[in-house]
């Protein structure tokens, strides 16, 4: 075989920490190319979903074509990879970076270093690219690009020397990064004669032109008319269209080898699809798939219920839509005595949980009940079978149990000096093995090994309080240990309610079993009686908070006169009591639910 240098090709991403300007130097890549009109540019056109843009985060990676013409006199091709910015979408990553041969190493130069540029670059390493370094937003008075290419040099052992200074709000320096990425970047290799032979990097549901597969040919060529096999699915299809994204679909001959573009075909969903795969010709396939082609894992599950019942079927359609473009979102239908009928649904990670509960509730405006967020246990039963538990409700008989092992995260987090006991303390309650600490500049660094399951609950929003919000924090999955994890549930006046049941390490029943009952009494309202609330484990009681009984009527201290107050308070009374579940004799609102769940970022 013999392998041609594609010179005037180059791919590349753009890795970065949350927030430190990915996205708007992309929008600036695109638009000093000429790739479009300043029309045509909406603010951000990476990140296309709404919720993305409203929450500034990228969640699905893209990619898009620029047109460059360099100061050496030549045009470039520059296929620019967007990756998702968030761990959950870790594998995503992995495809995207592979599927290139460079990275920008986009740092604020008012920041430095964090946690997830850690992350982010060393899995561009990884996958041997080149690194040419950025320094953002060098326009803010707070920017020190000095001290930051030192700590690049230090903490992530690169040359920063020549990084490029930028401000990718105003456009300034972002020239040099196009000159770099041609001068620095090098040109994908491949083989244009030989057979098709392409990387499945990432797909999505468009609704005219259907299910649309980014692919990265490293042999061959792919052309509209050919019909490709899938070597880890082993489905075929036909191809319908080739082209590129500029960021529109355009629409193109072929794709030769080391380019990036986009098929459609007869691919009906993109669940058929898997991020990794090898896309090779149906009649003449290359000899060896791709290395490293794993199907995406949910990791973290939760039941999601209508809080009208007769929202089901909405919710059962909209999950469906939403599933068209995200194959690693799972559900499947669920009952629970507490909430009635609902779905089971499978998740990424945790970002991703609040992100597919955000667009049921706001796209397709379905008010949901969320149950406690649940990993995925491997227990190992006395008959000597293996079982996976995906909810709590499920729990076999706990004399049948041999063993329960849990899932394991390393996390690494940086901070301030100063929030560094806290954050320590915080690892330790939730039964974390410090692995490393070390200081960059004057924030420290902390990798810890973690069970998932404590992180699930509250960590992120323990860290940012303890860190007023100053601490970064990423996390990959490790491996699966053994543990001594019991279940435990929650009684509202003596009846269990399924939906809050948790399973929990046993060291840390008492603390979790008291945090709920206190959270539950504060959001449960009063009624004509007295309400115990109680967590317990078995039959055994471990913690227990008291609702005392309503004295007065609400209304009571209008005495008389202001009718309209009183008649406005019983309306939202009334509209209240729509938002009510009833447990035996007792009202919980719905939003109680929401908050003694929460597990924010
Ligand atoms: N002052 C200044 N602000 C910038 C610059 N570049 C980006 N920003 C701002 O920084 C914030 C984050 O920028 P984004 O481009 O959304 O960051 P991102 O890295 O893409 O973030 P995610 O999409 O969440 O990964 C936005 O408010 C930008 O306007 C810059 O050069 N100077």
């Amino acid at each position: 075989m013999t392998t041609k240098t594609l010179s005037n090709i180059r791919n590349f991403s753009i890795v970065a920490h949350i927030d430190h300007g990915k996205s708007t130097l992309a929008d600036r890549l695109i638009q000093m190319t000429g790739t479009m009109t300043d029309r045509e540019m909406t603010e951000q056109v990476l990140d296309s979903m709404d919720i993305e843009r409203e929450r500034g985060i990228t969640i699905k990676a893209q990619t898009v074509r620029l047109v460059y013409n360099a100061k050496d006199g030549e045009q470039y091709t520059l296929n620019l990879i967007d990756t998702p910015g968030h761990v959950d979408f870790a594998y995503e990553v992995s495809r995207s970076l592979a599927a290139c041969e460079g990275s920008l190493l986009v740092v604020d130069a008012s920041q430095g270093v964090e946690a997830q540029t850690l992350a982010n670059v060393y899995q561009a390493i990884d996958n041997d690219h080149e690194i040419v370094t950025v320094l953002n937003k060098i326009d803010l008075p707070a920017a020190e690009p000095d001290r930051i290419k030192e700590q690049i040099e230090d903490v992530i052992g690169i040359d920063a020397s020549e990084a490029c200074m930028i401000s990718a709000k105003t456009g300034l320096g972002v020239e040099d990064v196009l000159e770099a990425i041609v001068q620095k970047l090098p040109a994908p290799n491949g083989d244009p004669d030989d057979t098709l032979k392409a990387m499945l990097v990432d797909s999505w549901y468009d609704t005219y032109l259907g299910v649309m597969v980014l692919v990265r040919i490293i042999n061959g060529s792919l052309k509209k008319g050919q019909k490709i096999k899938m070597m880890g699915t082993g489905a075929s299809y036909d191809v319908d269209r080739v082209g590129v994204m500029t960021p529109k679909f355009l629409q193109v001959e072929e794709l030769k080898a080391g380019e990036i573009g986009v098929i459609t075909g007869s691919i009906k969903e993109v669940a058929d699809t898997r991020v990794g795969d090898t896309i090779t010709l149906d009649k003449k396939p290359c000899d060896e798939p791709l290395p490293g082609f794993k199907p995406a894992q949910p990791v973290v599950f939760c039941g999601l219920f209508p809080v009208d019942a007769n929202d089901f079927e909405d919710l059962r359609a909209a999950m469906g839509k939403l599933r068209l473009n995200d194959a690693s979102f799972s559900f499947e239908m669920e009952t629970s005595a507490a909430l009635g009928f609902g779905f089971r649904c499978g998740f990424l990670g945790l970002l991703h949980l609040e992100i597919i509960q955000e667009r049921l509730s706001r796209e397709f405006n379905l008010d949901l009940i969320a149950t406690a967020p649940s990993v995925v246990y491997q227990m190992s039963l006395t008959d000597g079978s293996d079982v996976e538990l995906h909810n709590p409700a499920d729990m076999p008989d706990i004399v049948k149990i041999s063993e329960i092992r849990e899932p394991w995260i390393r996390a690494t987090i940086m901070t301030p000096d100063d929030y560094l006991g806290g954050i320590l303390k915080l690892c330790q309650e939730r039964r974390g093995i410090q692995v490393e600490l070390s200081y960059v500049g004057s924030r420290a660094m902390v990798a810890y090994d973690l069970p998932l399951n404590e992180v699930v609950f509250d960590f992120y929003d323990r860290l940012k309080s303890i860190s007023k919000g100053y601490a970064s924090f990423d996390y990959q999955l490790s491996d699966y240990r053994a543990g001594d994890l019991v279940k435990m549930s929650i009684l509202v006046n003596e009846e269990p309610v399924d939906a809050l049941s948790v399973l929990v390490h046993r060291s840390q029943a008492d603390r979790r079993g008291r945090a709920m009952c206190e959270k539950l009494k504060e959001l449960i309202p009063r009624h004509m009686f007295k309400i115990p609330i109680q967590a317990a484990i078995g039959g055994r009681v471990i913690a227990r908070e008291t609702i005392s009984a309503m004295r007065k009527d609400v209304t009571a201290k209008c005495y008389g006169g202001d009718a309209t107050r009183k008649r406005k308070l019983l309306e939202k009374q009334k509209a209240g009591k729509k938002k009510m579940r009833q447990f035996g004799k007792v009202e919980i609102p719905q939003d109680a639910f929401i908050q003694a769940l929460k597990m924010e970022e």
